[in-house]
Order: structure tokens, then sequence, then C-alpha cells
């Protein structure tokens, strides 16, 4: 083979989608032919799982019963509840969703007469109650309980369960508009795994473990933590300037920043940039968005990188209390919409994906048997 490969499968079109454009000329980022900043600015997030999963948008009817089916479905299973109780509380809580999800397969499973379609749902819906139920628990709040249907909404819902309290309306929008732009983006790592998953015909489960243990590392949805944690050790836009120029002298990564796709700028960035700052009312969050704009700013002139998603992203959710290490299995919640209906996509028009590899190991040689063997 004399072709030159990029690494990282780089501008390969590795499939047909039609749910989502990504960084397409004249296009940008929509869902299903709808744009993101439209979606950001007049959809909720279950409007959006219904346009990924059923390709339309719901009539009001359609997304009330949506909305009721989704919070009928809340509820964990008395072993899945066990099992959670039984996680370590210092786990990474990507791997609680991950053994979480792995466990409802077994206790659901998709060989039980469950449609596609139901699992998808049961899956949007039960993952909050999973992650705040561990995360409750091991605070020492005890079982808490996750089925209540009073908060219809999963962003309601998720930060009632967090707070232990009703969220005030612009919480619950700033979390909903999040949803959104994480719900979708089309041959992301993750979602690629979940589509190799389902493409040798394993179950819908097992792509949707992958599909989160993809997402884990911070060169994907991880970013959004590894980015809080680095704005969260400066104390002064000045000493941002400094610390950033100074890891990128030494060559490392700051997180948050650039895109295999989009070069000149991810398109979700600005609407969540937006919520950060509405967000940021106390004294230190407004230190800490201004440090970000610094980050910002030096990464545009000494990298010329903008940020993606997660680095707004990050802000926005610290701002709204949420603690750190649960930034990424919130993307999980979100994504799940994307990976389901791409699932169902890859399903729909199936051919095993098993790509080729360029050799560029020894050529053949004899085989020593071991009693000659030297070293
Ligand atoms: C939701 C999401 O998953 S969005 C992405 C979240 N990930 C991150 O924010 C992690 C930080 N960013 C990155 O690591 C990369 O930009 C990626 C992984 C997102 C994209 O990676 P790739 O397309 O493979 O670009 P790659 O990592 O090869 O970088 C190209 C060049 O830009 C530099 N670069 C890219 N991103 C960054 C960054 N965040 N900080 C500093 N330099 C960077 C690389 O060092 C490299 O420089 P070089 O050519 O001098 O060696
Ligand atoms: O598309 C990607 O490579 C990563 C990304 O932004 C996403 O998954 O939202």
């Amino acid at each position: 083979m004399t072709e030159t490969i990029k690494g990282g499968l780089e501008g390969i079109i590795a499939g047909k989608t039609s749910i989502s454009t990504v960084g397409k000329e004249g296009l940008d980022l929509t869902y299903r032919g709808y744009s993101i900043h439209d979606l950001a600015k007049k959809a909720t997030f279950e409007e959006v799982v219904f346009l990924l999963l059923y390709n339309k948008l719901p009539t009001k009817s359609q997304l009330n019963t949506f909305i009721d089916q989704l919070a009928s479905l809340r509820e964990l299973p008395s072993s899945l509840q066990s099992v959670l109780k039984l996680i370590p509380k210092e786990t990474n809580p990507m791997d609680v969703l991950r053994t979480g999800c792995s466990m409802l397969g077994t206790l659901e499973p998709e060989e039980g007469g469950r449609t596609q379609e139901d699992i998808a749902k049961r899956l949007l819906a039960v993952l909050p109650s999973m992650l705040l139920y561990w995360y409750q628990y091991h605070k020492g709040k005890g079982s808490i309980e996750t089925t209540s249907e009073s908060e219809k909404t999963i962003a309601s819902h998720l930060l009632h369960l967090l707070y232990g309290h009703p969220a005030n309306a612009d919480q619950i929008r700033a979390l909903d508009v999040a949803l959104i732009l994480h719900a979708e983006h089309e041959f992301n790592a993750s979602t690629f795994t979940c589509r190799v998953i389902t493409s040798t015909l394993s179950d819908f489960y097992s792509a949707i473990t992958g599909g989160i243990c993809a997402l884990r590392g911070p060169l994907h949805g991880g970013a959004d933590e590894a980015a809080m944690e680095q704005i969260g050790k400066f104390q002064s836009v000045e000493e941002a300037e400094q610390g950033v120029k100074a890891m990128l002298s030494k060559k490392e990564k700051i997180m948050g920043f650039g895109h295999r796709v989009y070069k000149y700028g991810d398109p979700r960035s600005d609407i969540i940039k937006e919520w950060a700052k509405n967000l940021s009312v106390k004294p230190q969050y407004k230190v800490l968005f201004s440090i970000a704009e610094k980050i910002e700013e030096v990464m545009f002139k000494e990298k010329h990188l903008y940020p993606n998603v997660d680095f707004y992203s990050a802000l926005t959710y610290h701002f709204l209390g949420i603690p750190t290490l649960l930034f990424t299995p919130l993307f999980v919640i979100s994504r799940t919409a994307g990976w389901c209906a791409h699932i169902f996509e890859q399903r729909a028009n199936n051919r095993l994906i098993r790509p080729i590899a360029e050799y560029v190991g020894p050529l053949p040689m004899p085989f020593i048997p071991i009693e000659e063997r030297t070293l």
C-alpha cells in the first residue's frame, strides 16, 4: 500500500447518515435539517430527542405524551439499586453509568420482547436516576426517590435530584440548552463506537455501554471536566495568560480547545458561552468567566485554536452548582439520544464495519523452536 494514511481516520468518510451535518459548508451543524441555533433557542431537549429518534418534530400532544412516557420510566429496579450501592464512592461516575447501563441490559434485555424504541426511552429516562441515586447514596443521603413525576423534564428532574429541591427556570433552561447542544454529532468517536458494535448485530445495551466507554476519555467527552480543572487552577487572568503560554511552550494540550472537524470554531461554543455568561452572577464566577475568556484569547493568538463545546459547558455546569465529576455523565445522558438514533440508522441498513489496516510489521521469517531460541 503506497498511499499515506492520516492517523485517526481523519477526513475519511466512514458511512452515510441523515441524522446530522457537522461542519458542512453552508450547513454547519444541523439535527435532521434543523439548525443548532434554532434548536438551542426555540426547542426543548425532549423535542430534540423526539426529532432525533423519530425523524420528525412532534406535535404538541405528541410531545406531551413523550414527556409523560419518559417521566414514567425513571424507576430503578431494586437489584440495580443494590449494585449502585455496592459501587465504591470513589468511583468515577462514568464507570457507574457504564456499569449501570450494562446491568440494566441483564435485567431488561432486548431479547425480552422490548423494541429498540422502548430501550432508547428507558435509557434516556433512567440514566439520570442511576447517576443521582449513586451520587446521593454515597454522599450519605440514603436511597433517594427517583420516580417522582412532579418534574416533567429530564433537565428539571436531574437538577431536583441533585439539589434536593426544585431548580429555578433559568437553571433548568441552561441545562436544557446544554443537553440540546450535546445530543448529537455525526461520526464522533463514541457514536462511531456504538455503530461498530451495532454492526456486529450485538444488542442495544452493548452499543450504548461502548459509547459511554469511548466518551469517557479527555480527548472526547471527558474534556469538559479537564477544562474545568484547568480553569480552576488559575486565580487571575494574568496567571491564566502566563500559565497557558507556559503549557503551550511545553507542548501541553489545553482541554476544551481544538476539534477534528471544526477548524474555524465550534458553532455550539458561542451558544453555551452566552449561558455561562448569564449564569456568572457571583463575583467568583465573574472571575472564572474572565479567566476563561483570557484563555480563549491566548489560544487564538498563540495557536489559532477555538474553544469546542466542552470549554464553556464546563463553566455553565459549574455555575449551576454541578460537581465537576458529573459533567461527562451529563454528556452521556444527552448523547444517548444521538447514539440511539445512530443505532436505529445502522440497523436499518446494516453491514459489518470492518476496515483494513496497512501492515507495517516484519516480513515473514522462519520460526525458531523454543529450545533453539537464544536471547
Ligand atoms: C465533544 C468533544 O469531543 S470536542 C473535543 C474535546 N477534546 C478536547 O477538548 C481535548 C483537547 N483537544 C484536542 O486534543 C484536539 O484538538 C482534538 C482531539 C479535539 C482534535 O484532535 P486532532 O484533530 O487529532 O488534532 P491533533 O491533536 O492532531 O492536533 C493538531 C495540532 O494542534 C495542536 N492542538 C490541538 N488541540 C490542541 C489543544 N487543545 N491545545 C493545544 N494544542 C492543540 C496539537 O498539539 C497539534 O499540534 P502539532 O501539529 O504542532 O503537533
Ligand atoms: O465530533 C467530535 O469529534 C466530537 C464532538 O464535538 C462531539 O462528539 O460532540
